[in-house]
């Protein structure tokens, strides 16, 4: 198992409001691990964190020399009015791997229609973003991940606004990726990590580690945070599990 990051006693703060303290975790080749927490448990700030947009206020992070990372932000934290399109937000992509005054290669472009054929945006693959869905947004923002053929994905939240129908399709896609790359996935929707992800990490100001994907009442307990549990059905719901100290 080769370590692609390590992450050792992170402690992360706003100004100085502290929101993850010594946190540990390895993220090796090939791993799929599902990231659950409550609201404001500091998910995204981990993320963040093992990209450098955010420095640590303390702790180590060590990374493999090869390391890519391909990342899908939260959508609602892109500005929906920068003007680009489609096309040139997926090609932008290409900038983790190639200099930023370089022209594209063949094999990128080919790339890149591949992707927009995948997501069924090839015909309107011109049209400004701010013209576009959650949901397509959400797919244009993978396929961007994808441009630099990553050795580690990270998602944050990639499912929040896609419709089944391309849920499906996302689901089994991340299953394919994952045999060339590691992948990182940041959801609230626990009953379908667990049947998707290999381990789990619970965040919550701190972060406990689960070596299986398995969401049994033991591993519930075991967890020093609660978890949404997403139920699908006529009317969907959210059911939070309390621990018993709460
Ligand atoms: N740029 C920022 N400046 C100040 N505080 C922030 C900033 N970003 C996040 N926070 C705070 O840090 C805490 C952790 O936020 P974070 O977004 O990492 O949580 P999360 O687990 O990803 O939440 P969610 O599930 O709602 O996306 C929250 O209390 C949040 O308000």
């Amino acid at each position: 198992m080769k370590p692609l990051v390590q992450v050792h006693n992170i402690t992360a703060a706003y100004d100085n409001n502290v929101v993850l303290s010594n946190v540990n975790l390895d993220v090796n080749e090939n791993d799929f691990i599902g990231i659950i927490g409550p609201n404001g448990g500091g998910k995204t700030t981990l993320l963040k964190i093992i990209i450098e947009l955010l420095k640590p206020a303390s702790g180590v992070i060590k990374k493999d020399p090869n390391l890519k990372i391909g990342y899908l932000p939260q959508v609602n934290s892109i500005d929906k009015q920068f003007p680009i399109t489609i096309r040139d937000v997926i090609l932008s992509g290409r900038f983790v791997n190639d200099k930023w005054w370089s022209k594209p290669s063949k094999q990128t472009l080919q790339k890149v229609d591949e992707l927009l054929e995948f997501i069924g945006l090839k015909n309107v693959h011109n049209m400004p973003i701010g013209e576009l869905s959650g949901g397509q947004m959400q797919r244009i923002f993978l396929c961007r991940a994808l441009m630099s053929n990553p050795n580690l994905l990270i998602l944050d939240e990639p499912n929040t606004y896609v419709d089944k129908t391309f849920e499906a399709s996302l689901y089994n896609l991340l299953g394919e990726l994952n045999k060339d790359m590691a992948i990182l996935l940041v959801s609230h929707d626990v009953g379908t990590i667990s049947s998707m992800v290999k381990t789990i990490a619970c965040v919550n100001g701190g972060l406990h580690y689960h070596h299986s994907n398995k969401i049994t009442n033991e591993v519930l307990q075991s967890y020093n945070c609660p978890i949404e549990l997403v139920s699908h059905g006529h009317v969907p719901h959210r059911v939070l599990k309390h621990h018993e100290h709460e």
